[in-house]
């Protein structure tokens, strides 16, 4: 039997969204369902969907769940977590500014501000190749990693999802859709990764680029975003306050660069349309 699907579509810096309220009634789409929405021609289009649903805790406002636009669902999103936000209070599903919501990596805090921007503690990064997870001998700043033959050294850092970051002189050049797919599929990295291309234009300004797993390019990673500047810290490259460049504005992490800090992401959110479609 055929349903309409009432949907809201959202955006943080390009980095779109399908948002989907199962507040009132349990829901459950195939990752085929979720290729077709997510599909710019016969579909809606997006990057990922997103699920909003009661909470299973105590003392916890919401639950969140991400799927990828090819099916998979994913632990964390960071852009999409701004965007859960906005959408939750825009909804008039909570009158509260801080929240503090369940995602597949644990509890994040949101905090709306009076401005519009929306700040998330994405917890604290992880490095232990087994949390990533990625094959490797013993836990390091830079890792060498065989592509195609030749050989790069990457950072490896997991916000709940799995970040590769290599630097690059200038993001503009960077090998981006050939480099990035082939280090999403690359063998060490059991689940599959997403890869971040980041450019250092000084202690507290970075470019980047980000080729995500089960998306391909994105215009801006939330997560990827937050894997770059812990890399970038922990390298000696970067200041405990970076601005993040990306193609439709900026994103603010904040990271005390201790192994008990939490990474804070600051940034926008933008509703775009309503709708419903046939599934
Ligand atoms: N592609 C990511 C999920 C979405 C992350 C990104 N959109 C963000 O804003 O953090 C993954 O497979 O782990």
């Amino acid at each position: 039997m055929r349903t309409l699907l009432p949907f809201t579509k959202m955006h943080g810096l390009g980095n779109d969204f399908i948002v989907i309220n199962a507040m009132k009634q349990a829901f459950s789409l195939t990752p085929i369902q979720i290729r077709y929405l997510a599909n710019r021609h016969i579909g809606i289009g997006c990057d990922q969907l997103l699920v909003v649903e009661p909470s299973t805790q105590a003392m916890v406002d919401f639950r969140y769940r991400i799927f990828n636009a090819d099916g998979s669902e994913v632990q964390q999103c960071g852009n999409g977590a701004r965007c859960f936000a906005k959408y939750v209070y825009d909804k008039g599903l909570t009158t509260k500014h801080i929240l503090h919501v369940e995602t597949m990596s644990g509890i994040i805090q949101l905090h709306i501000r009076p401005d519009g921007n929306i700040t998330v503690n994405m917890g604290k990064p992880r490095f232990l190749p087994a949390e990533i997870p990625f094959l490797a001998e013993e836990t390091a700043l830079f890792y060498p990693l065989e592509v195609e033959g030749r050989t790069y050294q990457v950072s490896v850092v997991s916000m709940g999802n799995p970040h590769v970051v290599l630097i690059v002189d200038n993001v503009r050049d960077a090998p981006v859709q050939t480099l990035g797919a082939e280090i999403e599929q690359h063998p060490r990295f059991p689940e599959r990764v997403n890869v971040g291309f980041m450019q250092i234009v000084d202690k507290h300004q970075i470019r980047l680029r980000v080729f995500e797993r089960g998306v391909g390019e994105t215009f801006a990673c939330g997560t990827g975003a937050c894997a770059a500047v812990v890399a970038g810290q922990r390298a000696g490259l970067l200041g405990s306050s970076v601005i993040v460049h990306l193609h439709y504005g900026q994103l603010h992490i904040e990271w005390a660069a201790t192994d008990s800090a939490s990474v804070n992401m600051s940034g926008p959110a933008t509703c775009v349309f309503e709708g419903t479609i046939e599934l």
